[in-house]
C-alpha cells in the first residue's frame, strides 16, 4: 500500500477505512477569540481530559466540536476550548481548534497493521524505560523506539533502569555510535539527573512490563496512581481504555510525562526505509545516489547501497543498518 493511503488515528478513535474522509465537512472556521488554550491529558472515547495553559492544575473535560468532524485528538495535542470551561464536575468544554502538532510519537499494532496510531503527540522526548535485568534488556524494543523517535520528532533518552542488578556499560555502547543520551537508575537511587532532563519539557514514556517504569512514574509525580484514578472515574461505566496519561511534574520547572500503559511494542509498519535514513546527517544526502527501492541494508541484500561509499562512518552505519533491520523484523 502506498504511503499516501494511509489514515491517521488516535488510539481513541472508532477506526474507520481507509478511502473514507476523515475532514470536516465544513471549509468554514468559526472564529472564538475567547477560546481557552489548554493541553489534553488523557482520552477516554469521546471526552478529552484538558489542563488549561494558564492554570495547569484545572482539569476541564471536553467534547470534540461538530466542526471539527473526525480530526483526530491525542494525549499532547494543543487544543482550543469554549464553553463551560470551570472543570467543575459534570460541565463539560468543547474543543474548536487543535493547534499543528510539533512531533507525533506513531505506531501501528505490528509491521502488517495498515492503521497508524498517533499516541501521543508533541512530546519533545521520549524516554525509553528499560530494565538491565530482570526482565533482560531488548535491543530490538530500544531500537525500534529509536526509529519512531527518529521518524517522529522526538529526543530519544535511554532510561536503564535495575542498576543494582546489572552494570550498565555493555548496553550503553551498542548505543554510543548513535549517541542517544542515557540515564541510569535504581529504585533506591537518586533521581536528580532524569529529573533535570525532565523538569519543564513533556517527555513521554515507554517500557516492556515489569521494567520498573510505574516504580520510576510514582516516584516522579507522587500523585500519580490519585490522577489515573481520576481519570477512571470519568469513564465511569462508559467503555474504558486510557491509552495514555499527562502527569504534571511537581515543581516549579513544570513538565510533564506522559506515561503510556498500553504501548508494549511498536509496529513500524507506516515507516519506510527512507523515512529513517532521512532522519541522519550525511546519510540522508547519499541516499539519493541509491537505486531505486534500495532497502539500505548493504551487500548482499543492497549491494549498491551508496551508504557505503561515504567515508568514517562504519560504526554508525552499522548502527543505522541495525535500525532499518530492526524495522523489516529482522533483527537476530
Ligand atoms: N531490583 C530492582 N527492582 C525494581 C526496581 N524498580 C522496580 N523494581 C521491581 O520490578 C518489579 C516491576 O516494577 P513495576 O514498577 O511494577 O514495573 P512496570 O514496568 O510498571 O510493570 P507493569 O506494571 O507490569 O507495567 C517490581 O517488583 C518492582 O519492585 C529497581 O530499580 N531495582
Ligand atoms: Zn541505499
Amino acid at each position: 500500500m502506498a504511503r499516501g493511503d494511509w489514515r491517521r488515528f488516535d488510539e481513541s478513535d472508532v477506526r474507520v477505512r481507509p478511502g473514507k474522509s476523515t475532514r470536516p465537512r465544513s471549509k468554514r472556521r468559526p472564529t472564538h477569540a475567547d477560546a481557552v488554550p489548554a493541553m489534553v491529558t488523557s482520552v477516554d472515547r469521546g471526552r478529552w481530559r484538558c489542563a488549561v495553559e494558564s492554570d495547569p492544575g484545572r482539569a476541564v473535560t471536553a467534547m470534540r466540536a461538530r466542526e471539527l468532524g473526525r480530526t483526530p485528538i491525542v494525549v499532547g495535542d494543543r487544543v482550543h476550548l469554549v464553553g463551560d470551561v470551570s472543570g467543575k464536575p459534570d460541565t463539560l468544554a468543547r474543543i474548536v481548534r487543535v493547534e499543528e502538532r510539533s512531533s507525533v510519537l506513531r505506531r501501528t499494532a505490528d509491521d502488517t497493521d495498515p492503521y497508524e496510531r498517533v499516541v501521543v503527540a508533541n512530546a519533545e522526548q521520549l524516554l525509553i524505560v528499560t530494565a538491565l535485568a530482570d526482565p533482560p534488556p531488548r535491543t530490538g524494543f530500544i531500537d525500534r523506539c529509536l526509529v519512531a523517535c527518529y521518524t517522529g520528532g522526538l529526543d530519544p533518552v535511554l532510561c536503564l533502569t535495575k542498576a543494582d542488578l546489572a552494570h550498565p556499560d555493555e548496553l550503553l555502547a551498542e548505543y554510543a555510535d548513535l549517541a542517544v543520551p542515557a540515564v541510569v537508575t535504581s529504585h533506591d537511587g537518586d533521581l536528580g539527573e532524569l529529573v533535570d532532563r525532565l523538569s519543564g519539557r513533556v517527555s513521554a514514556l515507554v517500557g516492556h512490563s515489569g521494567v520498573g517504569k510505574s516504580t520510576l512514574v510514582n516516584r516522579l509525580v507522587p500523585e500519580a496512581g490519585l490522577a489515573t484514578a481520576e481519570v477512571s472515574a470519568v469513564g465511569k461505566g462508559r467503555h474504558t481504555s486510557v491509552s495514555a496519561i499527562a502527569l504534571p511534574l511537581p515543581g516549579d520547572d513544570g513538565g510533564w510525562v506522559v506515561d503510556t500503559p498500553g504501548v508494549r511494542s511498536f509496529g513500524l509498519a507506516h515507516v519506510t526505509a527512507d523515512d529513517i535514513v532521512g532522519a541522519f546527517d550525511g546519510f540522508a544526502e547519499a541516499a539519493e545516489e541509491c537505486p531505486s527501492g534500495c532497502g539500505h541494508l548493504g551487500p548482499p541484500a543492497d549491494p549498491d547501497c551508496a551508504l557505503d561509499d561515504v567515508e568514517g562512518t562504519g560504526a554508525r552505519l552499522a548502527s543505522l543498518r541495525r535500525l532499518l533491520a530492526s524495522r523489516a523484523g529482522l533483527d537476530p
